[in-house]
């Protein structure tokens, strides 16, 4: 089984605009809301794809009650703790850029964090756990670490997807999968990638880890994917962005789901890629028939 765990989930606020103006009335032209996080949104990409997943998590108030009631419309099985106060609503702007706003989670006490590890203990070989997105400043940031570490003794498989202390404490836990964007790689380094081939030597450091999966995703400019054995690029399809939000998820939910139906591992980086370009090039989340056809697009280059 795979399990999605988002500590911070959102309410995404989708809002458009000819222009943002700054200490002035905005009015949008046109707005929506959707249920967020990136674990919960990892679980809505897979469900699309053909994919079953259990999302847990933290969620509380009437925004907790909203994405728990869209995620089980959708058919997706949903262990969520609840919390005491509202689950925070995330503004995602689409402008002349895209601009977001995160807002901040409400308290989650010790007691929810013991929960969440009784939940996990049942995970084993054959399972997958995701653990996806920002942890709530009142969680310590090794939070991922140790449930990495545990979840990895039992033999089952780790992907993440964060960034900042979280991403970097993890690391030493020896996921099996980690997607960082480039501007996330460049952090966990120090340094300022602009071109695929420059992550090359930051991904060979992270593999010596015992880290098996590397995918950075550079938006519109490719991505590149290193295991043990080699690394690997592919070009992004071209199309027109509609939302990038959940796309970067939506890399990670396709290379799960190809990983799950076996594919080869120059088919599942393909597919993760389509996927993320579904779901940039779409106001929802990517759909599988778009994602096949978009992988006809992607060609994998062998860098080393
Ligand atoms: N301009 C674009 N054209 C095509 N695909 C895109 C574009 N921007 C994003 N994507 C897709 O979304 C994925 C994730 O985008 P990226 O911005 O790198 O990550 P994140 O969303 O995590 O910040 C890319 O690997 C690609 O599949
Ligand atoms: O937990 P964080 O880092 O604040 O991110 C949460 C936000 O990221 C998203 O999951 C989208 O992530 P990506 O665009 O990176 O795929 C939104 O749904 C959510 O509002």
């Amino acid at each position: 089984m795979i399990y999605t765990v988002t500590l911070n989930p959102a309410l995404d606020y989708f809002v458009e605009l000819e222009q943002v103006n700054l200490g002035a009335v905005n009015r949008s032209n046109y707005d929506y809301k959707a249920p967020g996080g990136k674990g919960i949104n990892v679980s809505r990409v897979l469900k699309r794809l053909g994919h079953q997943s259990e999302a847990l998590g933290f969620i509380g108030g009437f925004t907790g009650a909203y994405i728990k009631d869209v995620v089980e419309k959708e058919d997706i099985k949903t262990n969520f703790i609840q919390v005491t106060g509202d689950t925070r609503i995330n503004i995602k702007i689409k402008s002349e850029q895209e601009s977001e706003i995160n807002g901040v989670s409400p308290e989650i006490t010790s007691e929810h964090l013991e929960q969440l590890h009784t939940q996990l203990s049942v995970l084993n070989e054959g399972d997958a756990l995701v653990l996806a997105g920002s942890v709530p400043a009142m969680i310590p940031s090794e939070i991922y670490e140790v449930l990495c570490k545990s979840v990895i003794e039992r033999n089952a498989e780790v992907f993440i997807d964060s960034s900042g202390e979280a991403m970097t404490k993890v690391l030493e836990a020896q996921p099996t999968f980690i997607k960082p964007n480039h501007h996330e790689l460049g952090e966990l380094f120090s340094v300022k990638l602009h071109e695929p081939q420059e992550a090359i030597p930051y991904v060979r450091e992270l593999l010596g880890k015992g880290i098996e999966y590397v995918l950075v995703s550079f938006a519109g400019d490719g991505a590149v994917l290193g295991t043990k054995d080699q690394i690997l690029f592919a070009n992004t399809p071209k199309g027109e962005v509609k939302n990038s939000v959940g796309a970067g998820d939506s890399v990670v939910a396709g290379f799960l789901a190809a990983k799950t139906e076996n594919m080869t591992l120059e088919d599942s980086f393909k597919f993760a890629v389509a996927t993320g370009s579904a779901t940039a090039f779409s106001k929802g989340f990517a759909e599988r028939e778009k994602v096949e056809a978009l992988m006809l697009e992607i060609n994998i280059k062998v860098l080393e």
